[in-house]
């Protein structure tokens, strides 16, 4: 089965793929020993005893490397050395920071095989889309570039020859906290905007994932950013909650789970600090029978199986209208099937492994919930909802698995679907697939999601903003709207006559 093979990549010592001969690495292959914190332009060791904590390689189980845990101190030394950089860069102009982040862009594309290499060896998903997520990661710090130098305020008269003006201005130090599924491109996506619009960043990776937000740091400062622009620090929740609390800094970024967001929310409130947070989703994608079915099934297949599953945004809900609920289902379990499960450095594979033992466990524990409360399972990763009882009460249509696991569910009306769609409480992203544009419009209007795709899904071009609605999250990332998240107005009153004095 699907799941079983997957279980036999994470445990099985990888075979050297075929494709070792042009590539550097094989799985199983890699120790990495040098320091991953980062700050002030180097890397560090932790000064502090402290316990190191084993970081696996999802392919083979092996230890890749040692992660150091920030405290206190250390935490404080990062914070320092980002705000010495944010002395220098947010007095820059747009034009000259632009230049820097382009440097640094093209030294992403021609390290692109390298960086790609480490996001598969420390997350486990297939060279082909960590190659994508590169590219993502790239493409954001182009756009956001282009975008520095266009940040502007408004001239507004008043009476007498009197104006205001306003002024976008830098935050100060921002803080990153990220997750497992997207390691390098989530770094990306956050310090982008963030150096694009003046500010600095400390940046603490998932403790699962560590590997490759250090590259990227290295990467603007080889691009010519000054010491301390990103900086990285390693840890868990207790690293992360001291950045969340330190007086010094102006903003936290979160991407991660719903119920650690919810904490981060509380503890930046008592600095009073903005929050934008990117949560967890149960996102519904709705197949009605006059759609193509073979761009549907393939839909289906892009809102579920990337990464393994383990993604945010995934239409984990396929909602299928009843007429053609059995050939969509034949049709996704014959291209499900078919899927090159494997070695994730092999060029042939499209799924490479879960990221952990644990996680692995605990997305088969939701397949035998399903199976308990009801479901059909057409493939461990395929559950077909009972219809009778599938009203949002299995687990498998409640809880996001966050693997690869897609429950189809039948539906007959429009209206029907609708309100089952959004009858949750997350909202992160929403798809359609239908011929008919005037109801792919109106579903979309009536579907309760930050990201709604029409025909097609998990398509996150960096130009549009991404973001949930509901418990989903709060603020977006990508598109021009983000530049409202990373940098505040001030607005300047200037007197060209006398002071109007009422006493
Ligand atoms: N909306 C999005 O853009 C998006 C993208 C990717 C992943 N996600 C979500 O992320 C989740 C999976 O990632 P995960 O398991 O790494 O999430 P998680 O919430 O367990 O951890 C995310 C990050 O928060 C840190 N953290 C944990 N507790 C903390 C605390 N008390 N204070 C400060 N930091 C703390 C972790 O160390 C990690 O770096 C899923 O729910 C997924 O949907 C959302
Ligand atoms: C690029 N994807 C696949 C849309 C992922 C977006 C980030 C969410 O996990």
């Amino acid at each position: 089965s699907m799941l079983q093979r997957l279980a036999a990549t994470l445990r099985r010592p990888a075979a050297v793929p075929l494709a070792a001969a042009v590539r550097c690495i094989s799985s199983g292959s890699v120790d990495i020993t040098v320091p991953l914190n980062y700050w002030a332009g180097k890397r560090w060791t932790s000064k502090e005893k402290c316990n190191k904590e084993n970081v696996y390689e999802p392919a083979t189980g092996r230890v890749l490397c040692h992660l150091e845990p920030c405290g206190a101190v250390e935490v404080d030394e990062a914070v320092e050395a980002a705000k010495s950089a944010f002395g220098h860069w947010s007095k820059m102009s747009g034009m000259e920071r632009a230049r820097i982040m382009i440097e640094a862009a093209h030294i992403i594309e021609s390290r692109r095989e390298e960086i790609a290499e480490m996001e598969v060896v420390n997350n486990g998903k297939s060279i082909t889309e960590a190659r994508l997520d590169v590219d993502s990661a790239r493409l954001c710090i182009e756009y956001y570039a282009g975008l520095a130098s266009t940040l502007a305020g408004q001239h507004v008269q008043l009476p007498g020859g009197s104006f205001a003006y306003t002024r976008r201005e830098p935050l100060g130090v921002c803080v990153g906290i990220g997750a497992w599924n997207y390691p390098f491109q989530i770094a990306a996506w956050k310090s982008a905007p963030a150096l694009a619009c003046g500010n600095s960043m400390v940046f603490k990776p998932s403790p699962v994932t560590p590997v490759t937000a250090v590259m990227l740091a290295e990467i603007y400062a080889e691009a010519g950013a000054p010491e301390g622009l990103l900086n990285v620090v390693q840890g868990g929740q207790e690293t992360g909650s001291l950045l969340c609390h330190h007086p010094d800094v102006a903003k936290v970024s979160f991407t991660g789970s719903v119920p650690t967001g919810k904490k981060i929310m509380e503890m930046a409130s008592k600095g009073v600090k903005p929050v934008t947070l990117e949560l967890g989703g149960k996102s519904p994608l709705l197949i009605f029978q006059d759609s193509d079915l073979e761009n549907a099934v393939r839909g289906a297949l892009m809102a579920n199986f990337l990464s393994q599953g383990q993604v945010c945004s995934n239409g984990t809900r396929v909602f299928v209208q009843k007429n053609i609920l059995p050939e969509f289902v034949e049709e996704v379990v014959k291209r499900t099937r078919a899927i090159e499960i494997g070695d994730p450095l092999l060029e042939s594979t499209r799924m490479g492994a879960l990221v952990n033992q644990p996680h692995l466990e605990k997305v088969l524990s939701f397949v035998d919930q399903a199976k308990k409360e009801g479901a059909t399972v057409l493939l461990p990763c395929i559950l077909l909802a009972n219809t009778i009882n599938d009203l949002n009460t299995m687990t498998c249509v409640k809880e996001e698995i966050f693997g690869p696991v897609m429950s189809v569910l039948s539906f007959e009306t429009e209206e029907e679907v609708l309100q089952r769609a959004n009858n949750t409480t997350m909202g992160l992203a929403a798809g359609v697939f239908t011929r008919d544009v005037m109801r792919a419009h109106r579903v979309v209007e009536h579907l309760k999601a930050g990201s709604c795709f029409i025909n097609n899904y998990n398509i996150t071009p960096v130009e549009v903003p991404f973001g949930g609605f509901k418990m989903s999250g709060i603020g977006r990332e990508n598109g021009q709207v983000t530049v409202e998240h990373y940098s505040q107005l001030k607005t300047v009153f200037v007197e060209m006559g006398d002071v109007d004095c009422l006493f």
